[in-house]
């Protein structure tokens, strides 16, 4: 089974990861790894810490000679930032400046109280989204598998705040990504970049945040991951879970399921067909999963994030002691909409590679090779 453990924390030395359960012989392209930290701390609206980091995996474990060796993959990345937090994170000395005010929105409140902590800095060094770079890490780890099999995952930013990309764009299109991936928001319509831009600018100038959403498609998903036969092995249970898990992750759509909501049954209904020997469908209103399996259309999913909650407009909030206290600002990012896109990408590659791997199991790439060609040699149509 694949699985991996992750630790550290935002201003603590580094970040780290153990992924185990990857099969041997897997090539490996460290810089491919490094290009998703990099697209994942791009982005308009982002705040001075992403200028102070520079993410690069650093592999301590399970990749020799450019491929996996079967051993757990232990990789990690550095906070470069510790260097400004090492008093503040020393793990021996009581810190004397203690966090009392939670932040509103944040784990800070529950945490404490939960955890019988009284420097909410223990809570929030944790529950930051800075460990979405491990997270992508991972993702991008998996990625190096899936590529094998000519997997593909692209997302692009659907709206930020009230301004919406309208356009209808091909997402597995090399040349519409490339502009995509071009733009300082993720987004395809150069107006709507504009739009989204001038907004982050206002909201910035006013102590103010945004969200928005995004959309993510998986490519050349084999018909069969996941399983109806138990509710946790079900492919949209696993992959909205994890996309849900995303800190400021607050809603998840899977194919046109809202839209589907509102319409007569066998107007949404994807119909079969077969199509070069391959069944298919001739929509894709389920996103590329029906009872729980893939279907081998592509997996289609929009996550919604909340506006970033640290704003520099002070709402009320009540401190540890029960003091009726005005919110703390120390620094934050005013809009991660852009880097969300990246994430989503990478964390739907764990979850669909940890399911391609309950699918064709092996040890090497090679038995999973065997596996998936004589599998998809059954399920074809001639
Ligand atoms: C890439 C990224 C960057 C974020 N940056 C900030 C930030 O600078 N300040 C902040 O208050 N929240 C930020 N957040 C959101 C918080 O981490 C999130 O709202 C918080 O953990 C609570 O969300 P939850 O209830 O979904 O866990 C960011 C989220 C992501 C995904
Ligand atoms: C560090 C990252 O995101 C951070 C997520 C975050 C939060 O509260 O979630 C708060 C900010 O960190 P800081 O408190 O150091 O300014 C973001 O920069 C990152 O994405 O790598």
């Amino acid at each position: 089974m694949l699985r991996y453990l992750d630790a550290g924390e935002s201003h603590g030395k580094a970040l780290v990861a153990i992924i185990e359960g990857f099969p041997s012989n897997v090539a490996i392209n460290v810089e491919r790894i490094n290009r998703q930290l990099y697209r994942r701390q791009r982005g308009y609206g982002r705040g001075n810490r992403m200028k102070i980091e520079k993410d690069k995996i650093d592999v301590i474990s399970g990749i020799r000679g450019g491929k996996t060796t079967g051993s757990p993959i232990c990789v990690m990345i550095q906070n470069i930032d510790y260097d400004n937090w090492k008093e503040v994170m020393d793990i021996s000395k009581e810190y004397p400046e203690k966090v009392k005010i939670p932040r509103p929105g944040h784990a800070d409140l529950n945490g404490a109280l939960k955890y019988n902590i009284d420097d909410i800095r223990n809570v929030y060094e944790r529950a930051s989204a800075r460990e979405t770079a491990i997270r992508v890490a991972v993702g991008a780890i998996s990625m190096e598998l899936l590529r094998e099999f000519n997997v593909k995952i692209n997302s692009r930013t659907i709206s930020i705040g009230d301004v919406r990309d309208e356009s209808s764009v091909q997402l597995e299109n090399d040349e519409h990504y490339a502009a995509i991936e071009s733009s300082l928001v993720r987004c395809f319509d150069k107006i709507a970049e504009k739009k989204m831009i001038e907004l982050i600018n206002k909201a910035s100038s006013l102590g103010e945040t945004l969200g928005g959403c995004v959309e993510i498609k998986a490519f050349n998903i084999p018909c069969g991951l996941g399983s109806y036969v138990s509710y946790d092995r079900r492919m949209d249970f696993r992959i909205m879970g994890a996309i849900a898990s995303i800190q400021g992750v607050k809603a998840v759509e899977i194919g046109d399921g809202i839209f589907a909501s509102t319409q007569f049954g066998s107007h949404v209904n994807d119909e079969i067909i077969i199509n070069n020997g391959m069944y298919k469908r001739n929509s894709n209103y389920a996103g590329g999963i029906e009872g729980g399996i893939t279907n081998g259309m592509p997996i289609n999913i929009r996550a919604f994030m909340k506006p970033i909650p640290t704003t520099k407009v002070e709402i009320n909030t009540v401190d540890l002691m029960g003091n009726i206290k005005k919110s703390r600002y120390e620094r934050s990012d005013v809009c991660a909409v852009p880097a969300l896109g990246v994430i989503c990408e990478n964390v739907v590659a764990f979850e669909v590679a940890k399911a391609f791997l309950e699918k064709f199991s092996g040890d090497s790439i090679e038995d999973i090779k065997n596996s998936y060609d004589y599998y998809v040699g059954r399920i074809i149509r001639r």
